[in-house]
């Protein structure tokens, strides 16, 4: 299929008509990601920003094939520019050893909370040593001295002191950071960062985006990074992805999306943010009315029906189809057509 968007380069990701689904044995299942596409080039950063429970993380889970037991890859491809060639990631057993030599060496992920990486039992260096250890023919004495330079350059201060520490006694900024050298032990050539800095106050925050924009400059990896925060996109990515109720409703370079969002709830979602104002030019901030709807009463068309100020006629029943708005730049709304259609009549 010829992608909508023009690559620059041969694209490291590219995700194709994915949909994922929960079972259960009693109930109908859900749908929680419908047919998504996605592509991610070497060395830039793709933002997937959307309301809780959208589908965000559920579809970086599905990268590295960690999703829970009850959900199951339906549709699609998860093609990947592997150290050995291409591989669909989507067809790859969760526990063959060819994902398991992709999974924390070539493609790496970092969640909101340090703790569901690093164990408590054992020291940061000790567990950073493993991974290097696991994946590469090192010494141990190489090893270390790879961890102490990788926690040097995640600012962590006395890197060799304190890489015989435990997780408990680091801060949670420090924790993040030996995360962030976890995550990089090996390399990877993509970096998957599950809202990072949600739980760190606005300080450490723009500390740790600011490393990770350096250390995507040194280290050249790509990144996926989930937020539902525009202004931390604005901050990190080259490229978003809007996602509502598992759908991909808008995607393109962040500058093009942000100057003129094309889906209505990417323009809700631009009004719900505070921008700084003289206070005569102040407006009313605008949330969203409505909440989203649980992903079983998903309506067949448009995902975005229920809360959309313009819905009409085609929008429950009719799925639109990605639309070209702009350069690079792609938005699933029946508006789009229809005016076109409109234009043309
Ligand atoms: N184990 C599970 N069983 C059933 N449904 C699940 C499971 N995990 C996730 N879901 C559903 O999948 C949908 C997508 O969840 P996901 O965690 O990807 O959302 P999200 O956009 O990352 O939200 P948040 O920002 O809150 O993390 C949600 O409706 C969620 O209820």
């Amino acid at each position: 299929m010829t992608p909508l968007i023009p690559m620059a380069a041969k694209p490291l990701l590219a995700i194709n008509d994915m949909s994922i689904v929960f079972t259960s044995p009693d109930e109908p299942d859900v749908k929680a990601v419908r047919q998504v596409d996605l592509t991610l080039t070497p060395g830039k950063t793709l933002a997937l920003v959307g309301e809780s429970g959208c589908g965000k993380s559920v579809t970086a889970r599905a990268v590295l094939r960690l999703l829970d037991s009850n959900a199951e890859i339906r549709t699609g491809e998860i093609h990947f520019e592997a150290d050995s060639g291409p591989v669909d990631i989507a067809r790859l057993k969760p526990d063959s050893l060819a994902l398991r030599s992709i999974r924390g060496a070539q493609i790496s992920m970092i969640f909101q909370e340090p703790m569901s990486s690093l164990s408590p039992v054992h020291t940061i260096g000790d567990q950073i040593d493993e991974i290097i250890l696991l994946h590469e023919r090192v010494s141990p004495k190489q090893a270390r001295e790879r961890t102490v330079s990788l926690l040097d350059q995640v600012g962590i201060p006395g890197a060799r002191d304190r890489a015989n520490a435990y997780p408990f006694e680091l801060s949670g900024g420090l924790r993040q950071r030996a995360m962030i050298a976890m995550a990089l032990a090996c390399t990877p050539k993509l970096l998957i960062a599950d809202e990072p800095t949600t739980a760190l106050d606005v300080t450490t925050q723009a500390q740790i985006l600011d490393l990770l924009r350096q250390l995507q400059a040194d280290f050249g990896m790509a990144m996926l990074f989930i937020t539902h925060d525009l202004g931390v996109v604005a901050e990190i990515a080259d490229e978003v992805a809007v996602m509502y109720l598992g759908d991909v409703v808008e995607q393109g370079d962040v500058y093009e999306v942000f100057r003129a969002p094309k889906h209505p709830y990417t323009q809700a979602l631009m009004n719900s943010v505070p921008r700084l104002q003289r206070k005569s030019e102040r407006q009313r901030l605008s949330p969203i009315k409505g909440t989203v709807p649980s992903p079983k009463d998903r309506p067949e068309g448009c995902a975005f029906t229920s809360r959309c100020p313009y819905a009409f006629a085609p929008c429950p029943t009719i799925r639109p189809e990605p639309t070209v708005v702009g350069d690079g730049h792609v938005a699933r709304c029946h508006l789009l057509t229809h005016a076109r259609e409109e234009a043309v009549a």
